[in-house]
């Protein structure tokens, strides 16, 4: 290793010994000994995965197979309940779920009892061993629990959609067990949802196997994409640990680390923006928009008058969180937002000033989201949140660090310019398309484009695209980017 390489030219050295004088009036940093290490939160950076486990998580056994087969068998033969043109995937959902949910209701005929064969029972979840259990069983229980309502036919009524005592009683134990929200979240499709495709070979992203619900490569690379950005974060984790980790801040060769990480975490940001844009090339926005997203619909999220979900003998199931799953709840792009210091509530007077939207915007959305991550996850963003040496403070009073700061920060807003545009392309304009129609014959072709323009119309007049956890996709998007320029001191 060429040691020079590391150490400051002149000029640059004259720069940082003036910023260390000024330092001297900035953040009193304190000792890194006795501070928590990121292992002891889950967050294995040293093993390269980050908020992923180090391993995929193995298979229930015992009493919990019944889970790990239904799973498999909606896997197998369960489609959107709106999708009525095969029959027989129509009726394979009917039955399914009418055996999920027979600890609940006793059979109606004869020919319902012979499918209680496997005995649904409300299981207790006292069985599961350990955390990397809870956490398999978290994801079977979530996604059964989609399969389970997104499966059934539209509902032409406004009664609430009850979630049977077999899916909700173990799903809610096992969700306080690991402090997450009892629904499908970001864990459980990309952090929980794979196995290697070569066991010999370490955990990479090219051996990984995602499972889908729609069966169809869009969606399988919608979770490779989300699952590199979270693995491509992993460096930035470890930026954040050194700096955590630092003897001191003020002295010369930290100050002078300090901003070449800045600069290397400028970098990673702009790696994770190019992976946002590479979902273009794998994942068909159409094909995302009407076959995969339904699937991530959580209570309500369509708007305050759809039906409610109900959990069977759980107490106040109106006051626990159901929205779908967003790389909003991915604990990497939190824990770089809490680094950097970006002030997605609003509470400090930066400039320039938020924007009347941006006040309309939901700004307590980003907190929200960390309770759908687990909540060991989110005990590492607290601790970073409660670091005594905040960065931004330390590049106000460093002007070696500024800089590299602002550039981090830079970095940051770009990315989220280009997550509007793809939010923008895969949701807002696909809200204005039509489902696939089922026959390619010239009539429907023209049927199909006389319901499109129908369907814009509609789109038109029912108000501004939503994201799945309910809110206002624009407005929420572009706060979170205005939120992030603010942070820049340069501009302060
Ligand atoms: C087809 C690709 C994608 C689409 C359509 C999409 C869409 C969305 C939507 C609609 C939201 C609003 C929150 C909600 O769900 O209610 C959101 C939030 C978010 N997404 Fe994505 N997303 C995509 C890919 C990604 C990827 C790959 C990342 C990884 C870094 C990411 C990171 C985020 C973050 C951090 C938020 C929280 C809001 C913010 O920080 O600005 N998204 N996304």
């Amino acid at each position: 290793m060429n040691i020079y390489s590391h150490l400051p030219s002149a000029p640059e050295a004259l720069r940082l010994s003036k910023s260390l004088l000024r330092s001297f009036l900035g953040p009193r940093s304190t000792p890194a000994e006795n501070q928590p290490t990121p292992i002891e939160f889950d967050v294995h950076i040293n093993s390269d995965t980050g908020f992923f486990p180090p391993q995929p998580l193995a298979r229930l056994t015992g009493p919990f197979e019944i889970w790990e087969s239904a799973l498999d068998e909606a896997k197998e033969n369960l489609v959107l309940g709106d999708n009525d043109w095969d029959a027989s995937k129509t009726q394979a959902g009917v039955e399914w779920r009418a055996r999920v949910a027979s600890v609940s209701t006793p059979p109606l005929s004869t020919s319902q009892s012979i499918l209680t064969c496997h005995q649904w029972s409300v299981i207790n979840t006292d069985g599961l061993q350990n955390l990397r259990q809870q956490q398999r069983a978290h994801m079977v229980l979530a996604w059964i629990l989609s399969y389970y309502v997104h499966s059934m036919p539209p509902s032409t009524t406004s009664d609430d959609i009850i979630i049977p005592r077999s899916i909700a009683v173990p799903l809610v134990t096992v969700s306080n067990a690991l402090r997450i929200a009892p629904i499908l979240t970001f864990a459980d499709t990309v952090l929980w949802n794979w196995e290697l495709i070569d066991r010999t070979l370490p955990v990479t992203i090219d051996n990984m196997l995602f499972h889908t619900f729609s069966g169809t490569d869009d969606e399988r690379n919608f979770y490779v994409t989300s699952a590199r950005a979270e693995l491509g974060g992993v460096e930035m984790l470890r930026i954040f640990n050194d700096y955590q980790n630092l003897p001191n801040v003020n002295d010369l060769t930290s100050i002078s680390k300090t901003a070449r990480d800045l600069n290397k975490l400028a970098g990673v940001i702009d790696q994770l923006t190019e992976v946002i844009k590479g979902v273009r090339a794998v994942v068909d926005p159409h094909v995302f928009y009407w076959e995969v997203r339904p699937w991530f619909e959580g209570s309500q999220s369509r708007g305050p008058d759809e039906p409610k979900w109900i959990y069977e003998d759980c107490a106040a199931s109106d006051t626990v969180d159901l929205s779908g799953p967003s790389a909003g709840q991915s604990s990497v792009m939190h824990a770089l937002d809490i680094f950097l210091d970006i002030d997605h509530k609003l509470k400090e007077r930066r400039a320039p000033a938020p924007s009347s939207e941006n006040k309309r915007s939901d700004t307590g959305f980003m907190e929200r989201m960390r309770r759908y991550m687990p909540g060991k996850h989110r005990d590492y963003l607290t601790h970073l949140a409660a670091s005594s040496r905040p960065i931004r403070a330390l590049a106000i009073q460093s002007p070696a660090i500024r800089e590299p700061y602002d550039a981090a920060v830079t970095a940051l807003k770009k990315l989220r310019d280009q997550h509007i545009r793809i939010a923008c392309l895969y949701i807002v304009s696909m809200s204005r398309t039509t489902p696939p129609a089922g026959c390619g014959c010239p009539v429907s072709a023209m049927m199909e484009k006389l319901e499109q323009e129908r369907a814009a119309d509609k789109a038109a007049a029912k108000g501004p695209s939503r994201g799945t956890g309910g809110n206002e996709l624009a407005l929420l998007l572009k706060a979170g980017r205005d939120a992030t320029r603010r942070a820049m001191i340069k501009d302060n």
